[in-house]
C-alpha cells in the first residue's frame, strides 16, 4: 500500500502538472480570465498538499500550520466556484469570495485564548467547505442552458466533495471520529480522484465551448446573425423532417431588388445597413420552428415547417409587402426597396428539400423576368 507521504508527493506533482497545462491556456487565451482562477486554485491546493506533506497528520496541528491549511483549501474552493462565475459571464462580490477564504482561519486565531478544541475548528472548516462545493454545484445547475456535457463532471466532482465534507461534519458531531492517518489516506484518495475529475473537467469544459462556438460561426453569417448555406444543410441533417413525415413543409426564396444600385449610391457599408434590416424585418415575420438563412449575397431562404404552399404564399406576400411598404432608413436617406420571392413545397421525404429550392429558384428568377417585387410559386 502507498504510504500517506507518497500520496501527498504524488498530489503535489500532479497539481503542478495541471498548473503548468492551465498556464499554457491561459497564456494561449488571454480573454478567458476564468482560467487564471482555477490557476489560483489549483495553486492554492498545490500549497496545502505541500503543507500537509511538511506535517505529520496524527500530532495536533499548531495554529498557525491549520490557519494555512484552512485558508488555502478554502481559496481553492473559492476560486473554482469563483472560476466557474466568470465562465458564465457572472459578476464576483470579492468580499463574500474573501470571507469565506478566511473565515475557517480566523475561527483558529482565538483557539489558544478561548480555548477551542482543534475539533471544533475542524468542524467549521468543513462547514465552509461544503457550502463552497455546494455553491459550485448550484453554479452549474444554474447554467445548464450552456449544454456543456463536461460541465457534468464538474458537477459531479463538486457533488462528491460537498457530500464528502457534509459526511465529515455529521462524523465530527456525532462520533468520536478523530482526524488521523487514517482518515487522511481515504481523503487523499477520494481528493485524487476527484480532483483529477475536477481539473480534466475544466480544461474539458474550456475546449467545449471553444468546439461550439467555432461552429456556430461555421454556420452563421457575420453580419446578420442568420444561418448560412453550411448552418441551415447541418440544421436539417440534425432535424431532419421537422415534425411528422405527413406535415408539409415549404421553402421561399427572397433577393432584394436591384441591390447593386444601393451599393452604387450608398456605398457597400449602405448595403450592408439595409441588408441588416431587411433581416430584422424578415425576423419579426418568423415562427418558432422556422429558420431564415442568408442564401447569398442579398438573398433569402426562409424554410417553413409544417407549412403548405397557399400558406408559404401568404407569408411570402406579408414579407413582400412589408418590404415595400415600409422604406428604409440609411445613413439619413429614406429608401424604397422591393424585393422577388420563389417558393415551392418540399416533396415528402424531407431529402426532396434541395429539389424543392431548386424550384423555388426558378420561381424567384420568374419573378425578376416578370418585373420584380412579386411572388411566384
Ligand atoms: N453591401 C453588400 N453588398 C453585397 C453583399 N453581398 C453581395 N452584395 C452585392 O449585391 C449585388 C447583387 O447584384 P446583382 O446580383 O446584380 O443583383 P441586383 O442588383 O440585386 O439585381 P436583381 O437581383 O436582378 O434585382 C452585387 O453588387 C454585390 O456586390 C454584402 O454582403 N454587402
Amino acid at each position: 500500500m502507498l504510504d500517506l507521504g507518497t500520496l501527498h508527493f504524488s498530489s503535489a506533482v500532479s497539481r503542478g502538472a495541471y498548473l503548468a497545462v492551465f498556464l499554457v491556456l491561459a497564456v494561449r487565451q488571454r480573454e478567458a480570465r476564468y482560467l487564471w482562477h482555477w490557476i489560483g486554485a489549483i495553486l492554492a491546493s498545490l500549497l496545502g498538499a505541500l503543507v500537509l506533506f511538511n506535517n505529520p497528520i496524527d500530532e495536533q496541528l499548531p495554529v498557525w500550520v491549520s490557519m494555512q491549511l484552512f485558508a488555502f483549501y478554502m481559496a481553492s474552493l473559492v476560486l473554482s466556484w469563483s472560476g466557474l462565475r466568470r465562465f458564465y459571464g457572472h459578476n464576483l462580490h470579492w468580499p463574500a469570495l474573501l470571507i469565506l477564504i478566511v473565515l475557517p482561519s480566523l475561527v483558529c486565531l482565538p483557539r489558544p485564548w478561548l480555548n477551542l478544541s482543534a475539533h471544533t475548528t475542524t468542524l467549521v472548516f468543513f462547514m465552509c467547505a461544503a457550502l463552497a462545493a455546494g455553491l459550485v454545484v448550484v453554479e452549474i445547475i444554474r447554467a445548464r442552458s450552456e449544454r456543456l456535457w463536461s460541465q457534468l463532471v464538474v458537477a459531479l466532482a463538486f457533488t462528491g466533495y460537498c457530500a464528502s465534507f457534509l459526511l465529515v461534519v455529521l462524523l465530527l458531531q456525532f462520533t468520536s471520529l478523530q482526524v488521523s492517518s487514517k482518515t487522511s489516506y481515504l481523503s487523499m484518495i477520494f481528493d485524487q480522484v476527484t480532483s483529477i475529475l475536477v481539473y480534466v473537467g475544466y480544461i474539458a469544459m474550456n475546449g467545449e465551448r471553444a468546439n461550439l462556438k467555432l461552429r456556430q460561426q461555421a454556420d452563421t453569417d457575420p453580419l446578420t446573425g442568420l444561418f448560412n448555406r453550411r448552418g441551415i444543410q447541418r440544421m436539417l441533417k440534425e432535424r431532419p423532417c421537422e415534425g411528422a413525415e405527413s406535415e408539409p413543409m415549404s421553402v421561399v426564396i427572397g433577393d432584394l431588388d436591384h441591390f447593386k444600385r444601393i451599393n452604387d449610391t450608398l456605398g457597400h457599408e449602405g448595403g450592408d445597413v439595409v441588408l441588416r434590416i431587411f433581416t430584422e424585418r424578415l425576423k419579426s415575420t418568423l415562427r418558432r420552428d422556422d429558420l431564415a438563412v442568408r442564401w447569398g449575397g442579398e438573398e433569402f431562404l426562409v424554410v417553413l415547417p409544417h407549412t403548405d404552399i397557399e400558406a408559404a404564399e401568404v407569408f411570402a406576400e406579408r414579407l413582400r409587402e412589408l418590404t415595400e411598404t415600409h422604406p428604409f432608413q440609411v445613413c439619413g436617406k429614406s429608401l424604397a426597396i422591393t424585393i422577388s420571392i420563389g417558393i415551392a413545397e418540399v416533396e415528402r421525404p424531407a431529402e426532396h428539400f434541395n429539389k424543392a429550392i431548386q424550384q423555388a429558384d426558378k420561381a424567384l428568377y420568374r419573378a425578376k423576368r416578370e418585373g420584380r417585387n412579386r411572388v411566384c410559386r
